[in-house]
């Protein structure tokens, strides 16, 4: 079908080209772990709270080196002194005399052991039971899910004050078991991610490649764990802090054991006579839960992160920004959405902005399907995303407007919300990864189907039930209370329409959205695109990089290349005779088996 041969010209230009094919795109934006790290050492709040916990640490470990006295020696003359009174203790003395400054340093020491032994039990238990449940599936998961569901039915605090009466005052004990008891949260992580790892093609070849099972768990899906577990023990280790204090605070913990919730208590019960004595252990306990829950924060926001806290010139950007070409009239009123003049860029850390889209002019009709091709890279996705106001947050908006309903909604954020979800809706390219693995199919659905439009939960149900069993979804009910990772990539593409469609939107904006499929869904799933356009006069920009998806669906077609529209035509007179020098290297490149 391609007019031209000209292999050679394909070839010398891509490499004239070498970058292009390894641009990232925006969500592996080829930042890894040094950036993260980068990432954390930049959050002010990340800082302090390390610092915190390193000082806890140091704290902890030389106890008794700093400690001024033993945490069991008694002055009575210093009985009930307040903090800072000018006696021999510097936060005064509990009701026995003894130093509450150096009991509470003492009791830095058993807090951290209990700290690392809930987290290593809930870890373990947590880790290895997804693992094993998530890789090799049937008997393993169901019993694995049992006992997880099991445990966490359990009423933990009832379960470790009754536990005392066995086992005496033994924290350790007590915080192995709350351990046990909150692995069931790392389990389901680490099952969820590893049920998505595991079908992902790489695991397959590995094991052709003569890699044993085990190596393969431990190879690909410890790396896809590691983030999230990480960002988890933060957490893990906060509640760790609260129930162990919370028990030595009840008096289950070992009275000759110096810890900071028996010092808590101890102030409590003479709370008439030193009512200051209780800020001291207060506090201690309260930073230190905080610190571990900032830390979990930012943890997370460094590890998935879209790039805030790059170094940038603010001038230079703001003067780009403020540089941003007013949007002209709208020439065609028939146009459900117009793209005029879109410009956008990002900091090049140099304190310019590199520009990744550039004068780009889209405009889309009712029941008109728009295919925006191009190389990886090209701007596409950000042309895209610019639609739909998903643009992240450094992004520099250079010049242009998207018209929609007589609003620019690059300049109207709240024009922009109120359109996004209920008039513009969003098909991501993997399915998967945009399905919330924690909460089943029906819940996420209800839940976005109310925020773009409130109506009863009921009425959300009968409403998103008839939508799935439209997009060929068998059995909606069962489907309703699955979580993502029992359903295949295709099916999880038919929910994600579902829930695009559910607001009743006139414009769709699809990114790639069946390059995660299989061949054989991916026809099924662009039909059911099709089908919907023609049943809700919908308007789509389906963005690929597919000239096969393009001549099955679409109607007109822009082609980008390195941020700029080169070619616009309608479908048919683009693969019969298209313009563009580029557009043709593309055709020949993609339909010519031989060069393919
Ligand atoms: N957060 C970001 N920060 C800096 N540059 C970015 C960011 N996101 C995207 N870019 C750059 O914008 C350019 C266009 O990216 P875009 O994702 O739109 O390409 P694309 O045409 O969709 O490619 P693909 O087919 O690979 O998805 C790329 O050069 C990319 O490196
Ligand atoms: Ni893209």
């Amino acid at each position: 079908m391609s007019t031209v041969h000209t292999p050679q010209a394909v070839l010398d230009a891509r490499d004239a080209r070498p970058e292009a094919g390894a641009a990232p795109g925006p969500r592996d934006d080829g930042r890894g772990d040094d950036g993260a790290l980068r990432r954390l050492l930049h959050d002010p709040l990340a800082v302090g709270a390390m610092a915190y916990i390193a000082l806890v640490v140091v704290v902890g470990v030389f106890a008794p080196l700093i400690a001024p006295s033993s945490p069991s020696f008694v002055d009575l003359s210093q009985a009930n002194t307040a903090p800072f009174s000018g006696g021999d203790f510097l936060l005064g003395g509990d009701s026995s005399g003894r130093d509450v400054f150096s009991r509470l340093l003492w009791a830095t020491r058993g807090t951290l052991v209990a700290c690392v032994i809930v987290l290593v039990v809930s870890t373990v238990i947590g880790v290895v039971g997804g693992l094993l449940a998530g890789y090799f599936r049937g008997r393993t998961e169901v019993v694995a899910s049992w006992v997880a569901d099991a445990i966490m039915a359990l009423p933990g605090i009832v379960l470790l004050i009754a536990l005392y009466t066995v086992i005496g005052p033994s924290i350790p004990t007590a915080m192995a078991v709350f351990g046990v008891l909150i692995a069931p949260a790392n389990y389901r992580l680490v099952r969820a991610v590893v049920g998505q790892v595991r079908s992902e093609l790489y695991i397959d070849a590995a094991k052709v490649s003569g890699l044993s099972d085990l190596r393969i768990v431990f190879r690909h899906v410890l790396t896809a764990v590691r983030a999230p577990i990480l960002i988890q023990s933060g957490y893990v280790l906060a509640a760790g802090i609260g129930i162990q204090a919370g028990l030595e605070f009840l008096g289950l913990g070992n009275p000759s054991v110096p810890s900071w919730g028996g010092v808590l208590e101890q102030a409590f019960s003479a709370i008439y006579l030193n009512p200051q004595g209780v800020v001291a252990p207060a506090v201690v306990v309260s930073l230190t839960t905080l610190a571990f829950v900032l830390m979990g924060n930012a943890l997370r926001d460094a590890l998935q992160s879209t790039g805030r806290s790059r170094p940038v010139d603010a001038d230079r950007v703001a003067e780009a920004r403020a540089a941003r070409v007013a949007p002209a009239a709208d020439p065609e009123p028939d146009a459900l959405v117009a793209v005029r003049s879109l410009s956008l860029g990002y900091p090049d850390g140099e304190g310019g902005v590199r520009s990744v889209v550039d004068g780009v002019d889209l405009v889309v009709h009712r029941g008109e399907i728009h295919g925006l091709v191009g190389e990886s890279g090209s701007g596409k996705s950000q042309t895209a995303f610019a639609m739909l106001g998903l643009l992240p947050k450094d992004a520099v908006v250079l010049g242009g407007a998207v018209l929609f309903d007589g609003a620019d909604l690059l300049g109207d954020a709240g024009a922009m919300r109120r359109a996004r979800g209920t008039r513009i809706a969003y098909v991501p390219q993997e399915p998967m990864s945009n399905l919330d693995p924690t909460i089943t199919i029906g819940r996420q659905l209800t839940l976005g189907l109310r925020a773009a439009r409130p109506m009863p939960k009921a009425a959300a149900r009968t409403h998103l039930l008839g939508l799935l069993a439209r997009v060929g979804i068998a059995d909606p009910e069962a489907v309703f209370d699955l979580y993502p990772h029992q359903i295949s990539g295709g099916m999880a593409q038919r929910v994600l329409i579902t829930g695009a469609i559910a607001g009743d939107p006139d414009l769709i904006v699809a990114d790639e959205p069946t390059t995660a499929l299989d061949v054989t869904v991916q026809a099924d799933v662009l039909a059911l695109l099709r089908e919907l356009r023609d049943e809700r006069g919908l308007g789509m920009v389906l963005v690929t990089h597919d000239l096969g998806v393009v001549a099955d669906i679409c109607d007109s077609v822009s082609v980008m290349r390195d941020g700029s529209i080169v070619e616009h035509q309608e479908v048919r007179s683009l693969f019969a005779a298209p313009e563009h020098p580029y557009t043709r290297e593309l055709l020949s490149s993609t339909l010519d088996p031989e060069e393919a």
